[in-house]
């Protein structure tokens, strides 16, 4: 049995190669929701995680927005984000503010939201963190052997760098136990956010990793190569039990 970096099993890797951004955005957004139907036959809670950034923003809004909805149970679906910048509620900074309206819609027709708080509810980011942990707990996921449950599909939109979720390269959240992680110093403004950690990752049935543009292509190729430079890229470390999808427009695809 193949295992990721964090020692869970591995399962398949897939790269998917689109012709353009709009296109790995609708393609993407429609596979999330045949994603949680295909869940949905199997289990009735099922866990999304969301990410951030500009083509993760773009997929987010296309899914909460598909029609396919209408075929998915929405009262067993869970909404969860791989990172949360902390800022504030509605602040620009944050990943999930661009969906809100979409993501409160959603809610009236059932589905659980799991935000990360922000400092207009708590403390510090170190209180977001051990909320955000709580929650999931409570869902059963808490990363390590203990977990009884896995987020199905978690999205991770990959930086230029080559980080995913708020693992940058070379920093010391990348290597932080339990399901979420405070980070400071963030190389990326805002510089404090709330991660998942690797190990909630990897422990995930399915990770899509999505590529757009030129500027991701050296990531993506170092990721795919599962690159062991120096410093060692976040995105060429994650994988899902199930399966680990490359979602990629041809710009970012490079030479992969
Ligand atoms: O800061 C973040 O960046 C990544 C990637 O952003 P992109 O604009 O370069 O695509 C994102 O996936 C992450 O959720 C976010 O917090």
């Amino acid at each position: 049995m193949t295992r990721g970096s964090t020692g869970r099993p591995a399962g398949t890797r897939a790269v998917v190669v689109h012709p353009d951004a709009d296109t790995l955005v609708a393609a993407t957004a429609a596979r999330l929701a045949l994603a949680v139907l295909d869940a949905q036959s199997l289990r009735r809670e099922v866990h999304v995680a969301l990410t951030g950034g500009r083509v993760g923003t773009r997929v987010a809004e296309a899914f909460l927005a598909s029609d396919l909805l209408g075929a998915l149970d929405l009262t067993g679906l869970h909404l969860w984000w791989g990172d949360e910048r902390f800022a504030a509620d509605g602040s620009a900074d944050r990943n999930d503010t661009p969906v809100a309206g979409a993501l409160a819609g959603l809610a009236e027709r059932g589905a659980h939201l799991h935000p990360v708080a922000g400092p207009d509810r708590v403390a510090d980011v170190e209180a977001a963190a051990r909320a955000y942990a709580d929650e999931l707990d409570a869902a059963g996921i808490t990363g390590g052997a203990d977990s009884t449950s896995a987020l199905d599909v978690v999205l991770l939109g990959v930086g230029p760098d080559g980080h995913v979720a708020s693992l940058f390269p070379g920093h010391a959240a990348l290597e932080a136990g339990g399901s979420t992680v405070a980070v400071h110093d963030s190389p990326k403004p805002p510089p404090q956010r709330v991660s998942l950690t690797r190990d909630v990752i990897d422990g995930a049935r399915q990770v899509w990793l999505l590529g757009s543009g030129a500027e991701k292509a050296e990531a993506v190729t170092r990721g795919l190569a599962g690159d062991a430079g120096t410093p060692v890229l976040p995105c060429a470390l994650v994988s899902g039990t199930d399966r680990t999808l490359w979602l990629l427009d041809l710009e970012a695809a490079g030479d992969a």
